[in-house]
């Protein structure tokens, strides 16, 4: 079974995805993370992130493993861990480029589609383009000031200053950003995590056996 959860920038996806997975006892799977870490290796590489054929190369050059665990996903180069550098803002302001490209969009898609089923995966567009067979889809939404409250816990900026970043970086992921038809929406303004946690596997279909 595939359960997608999809939403904004820091609405709370991966929160949410690491609850429900837990709750579940299955892996989740941050699809942002590997468009994340790609820019990162990218950025150190000192590559053009809008040309694809460059970064790609690079890519392939070192492969990258996504260690999906149910508490935190991890990415790897060989012996390096990438995660802790991959929340950074420079990141943040370098990841809508990478992501626009349709040859990293497949490199990101191929990976997440060889994953042993079940799981739990977030980002954009899990529940349209990457597994539209999801057995459930789930969007989250919030407006940008209860977003930039909530991310100013966890970073040294000021709340206007992330409300800025996290506006334009939603302008910039449009395109992959619409929930599907048939995911349920789920204002996450007025909820804590634990209850839009509850929420999700309420959503859940009945499970067999
Ligand atoms: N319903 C909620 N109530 C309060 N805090 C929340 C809620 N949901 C998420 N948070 C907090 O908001 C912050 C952002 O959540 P999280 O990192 O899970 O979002 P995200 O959508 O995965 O972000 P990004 O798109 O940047 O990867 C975290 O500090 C998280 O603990
Ligand atoms: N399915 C996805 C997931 C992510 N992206 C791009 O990666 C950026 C970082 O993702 P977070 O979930 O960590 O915020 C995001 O801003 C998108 O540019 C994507 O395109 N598709």
């Amino acid at each position: 079974m595939i359960v997608t959860i999809d939403g904004v920038a820091a609405s709370g996806k991966s929160s949410v995805a690491s609850g429900v997975a837990r709750a579940l006892g299955v892996p989740y799977v941050s699809s942002g993370l590997l468009y994340r870490a790609a820019t990162l290796l990218g950025l150190e590489a000192g590559l053009r992130l809008e040309n694809a054929a460059e970064l790609l190369a690079h890519l392939r050059a070192q492969p990258l493993r996504l260690e999906a665990l149910a508490e935190g996903n991890r990415v790897w180069v060989e012996e390096r861990d990438l995660t802790a550098d991959l929340h950074s803002s420079r990141v943040d302001r370098g990841v809508s480029v990478v992501a626009a490209l349709p040859e990293v969009r497949a490199w990101v898609d191929g990976q997440l589609r060889a994953l042993p089923e079940p799981f739990v995966a977030e980002g954009r567009d899990m529940g349209t383009a990457v597994f539209p067979q999801a057995a459930a889809k789930f969007y989250l939404t919030a407006s940008p000031r209860v977003r930039a409250e909530r991310r100013a816990r966890e970073r040294p900026e000021d709340v206007p200053a992330i409300e800025a970043a996290l506006v334009e970086r939603d302008r910039l992921d449009t395109v992959q950003s619409a929930p599907a038809p048939d995911a349920r929406v789920i204002d996450t303004g007025n909820l804590t995590l634990e209850g839009v946690i509850g929420a999700v596997l309420a959503g859940l279909p009945a499970r067999q056996g």
